[in-house]
């Protein structure tokens, strides 16, 4: 699913106003009529008291139409106008007008602390007062009415965005910004819901659909993709009937450590479970037993060092290798890796302590091929790419650094980030039970055993992220959060590669598009 910025949303929606002929007060009633029929659809008529509070721009508007619906339908509706502008909007102007027309019942102005109504915890809000227009810090009152939204713990409902909350920035005053419960956000997602800077301030989010042009919406290219089942399916390849092991490639995991054995068996076991058709492995001396008897499906090829890498040479021909897991980071072994790239033609997959060598002497990254792939965690990242300011400036930063080494960048997380070049392809899958060690070298071995079997770098990168979260997900209804394993993730692989296959959920359940950020 495509993430659109601020600017092609507003041309979006000048695009199907032209297309479809009809005015911008007539897609605001959509957006506003989509609003309401979630909520109807929930409420079914209960008489719990909804304060509708609406800003002074279109979002504004917007609330307007929601709150003039409930009404209509008999709710017990209080609308409010937070009024910090002295400009409306035209829209926001017809829809104040119509709502005078329906109810003798007229909004309420709001000027300042003393007009706070009282706000039950069983009452609901509908947070209309910024959309993506917010072009500065709310006033103090403002953000004293957003502290009084939160206070009273009613059920909090956003319409488009927190507001408060930029489309593309990150709030400087967490008291500024509208904590909602549920996000209905118009036609897709904003990217401030998946970063861990800004995720915390909806629970839940939902893309209603408002009708924008189709053609606009597969046309417009984006920066943000926001990857599913449906991004995913595409790109599954079939296993051949006349097929054998070769078919499939053949993954060299180098790794390890004395006592980080065990991050190498986890990569090679996700590799070949994968799919990869072979998996060699690559460790010190002291790990060929212990690999040997917990992996047997693997060769085990070892370093002449009993407790570390130092001499990275075999004499097979892999089609991708994943290196760093477990393997410390001894001079000796960032001397064995460094003549390791310079040698090396496969395609690569780069993690962990392998990662911290390349940041630690940034005059390797020179070696590095086109299409390598890193999966670094966030203490990682900070590492290789330096500090950010915020999760935007940290996303720009990944992708100068990936356009700079022409490499596939994974920023592993509860969304994972997978950045090339100048795009952004954000994971829908996983959960907390992934917290725990071992998870990331599980990662490492998938993306490895999907090159091998064909995936372009950055496709095995979308597609293993993708599959191991999903693999999570279902693993977690097994386990729980608490006792999820990385060995699980690798168990419940199989079950993530049928559930590719699974019917999908009626689009009118009204479970099928809700997320949890
Ligand atoms: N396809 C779609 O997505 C559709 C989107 N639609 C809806 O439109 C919304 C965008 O509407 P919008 O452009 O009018 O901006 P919005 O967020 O309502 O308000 C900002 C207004 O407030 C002002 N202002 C800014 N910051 C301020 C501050 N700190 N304190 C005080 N004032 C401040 C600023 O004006 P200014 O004072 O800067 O001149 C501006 O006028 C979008 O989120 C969605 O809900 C639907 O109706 C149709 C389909
Ligand atoms: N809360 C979470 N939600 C979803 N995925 C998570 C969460 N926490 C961790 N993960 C995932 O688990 C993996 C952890 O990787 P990493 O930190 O490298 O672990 P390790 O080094 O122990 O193998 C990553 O793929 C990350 O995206
Ligand atoms: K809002």
């Amino acid at each position: 699913m495509k993430i659109f910025s601020k600017q092609q949303i507003y041309k979006g929606d000048q695009q199907t106003a032209k297309k479809q002929k009809i005015s911008s007060t007539e897609l605001m009633e959509r957006a506003g009529m989509q609003i309401f029929n979630w909520i109807h659809e929930r409420m079914q008529g209960a008489q719990v008291p909804i304060h509708v509070f609406c800003g002074i721009g279109n979002n504004g508007g917007d609330g307007l139409v929601v709150a003039r619906h409930l009404i209509t339908y008999g709710y017990s509706v209080h609308t409010y106008v937070v009024n910090c502008s002295e400009k409306r909007t035209e829209d926001f102007l017809v829809n104040y007008d119509r709502i005078k027309q329906t109810t003798k019942k007229w909004p309420i102005m709001l000027n300042c602390e003393a007009d706070f109504p009282t706000i039950g915890p069983d009452d609901i809000i509908v947070d209309a007062v910024f959309g993506i227009g917010l072009n500065r810090p709310p006033n103090d009152w403002v953000k004293r009415l957003f502290q009084h939204f939160r206070a009273s713990k009613a059920f909090t409902l956003s319409v488009d965005l927190p507001s408060g909350l930029y489309p593309d920035d990150v709030p400087e005053d967490e008291n500024g910004v509208v904590w909602a419960n549920y996000t209905l956000s118009f036609q897709a997602p904003k990217l401030v819901f998946f970063l861990p800077d800004t995720s915390k301030y909806t629970v839940n989010w939902e893309a209603l659909d408002i009708g924008i042009d189709a053609e606009f919406l597969k046309e417009t290219e984006t920066e943000v993709e926001l990857i599913g089942k449906n991004e995913i399916f595409p790109m599954y390849k079939p296993r051949e009937k006349f097929s054998n092991k070769g078919t499939y490639g053949h993954a060299l995991i180098i790794g390890g450590s004395y006592g980080k054995i065990g991050a190498v068996v986890l990569s090679g076991k996700a590799a070949l479970a994968s799919g990869s058709g072979l998996v060699t492995t690559f460790i010190p001396k002291c790990g060929y037993i212990p690999m040997q008897s917990s992996f047997p499906e693997a060769m085990t090829l070892t370093d002449h060092d009993e407790e570390k890498l130092t001499d990275i040479s075999f004499d097979i021909e892999p089609t991708a290798i994943g290196i760093g897991m477990g393997m410390g980071t001894d001079v000796k072994t960032h001397v064995a890796f460094q003549k390791f790239l310079e040698s090396n033609s496969a395609s690569l997959v780069i993690d962990a302590d392998a990662i911290n060598l390349l940041s630690k002497h940034k005059e390797d990254l020179k070696l590095l091929k086109a299409q390598t792939v890193l999966t670094p965690h966030p203490k990682e990242l900070e590492r290789l790419i330096g500090k950010w300011k915020n999760d935007f400036d940290k996303l720009k930063k990944a992708k100068a650094f990936s356009k700079k080494h022409q490499c596939v960048l994974v920023i592993k997380g509860a969304h994972t980030i997978t950045v090339f070049e100048n795009k952004m392809y954000i994971n829908s899958t996983g959960n907390p039970g992934l917290s725990t060690g071992g998870t990331g070298d599980v990662l490492t071995g998938m993306i490895t055993g999907l090159i091998c079997q064909g995936y372009e770098p950055l496709m095995a990168s979308l597609f293993g992220v993708y599959l191991h979260g999903k693999s999570a997900d279902i693993a977690v209804e097994d386990y729980g959060y608490q006792s999820l394993t990385a060995s699980h993730v690798i168990e419940y692989l199989g079950k993530a590669y049928l559930d590719l296959f699974a019917k999908p959920q009626m689009p009118h359940d009204p479970d099928a598009e809700e997320h949890i950020s």
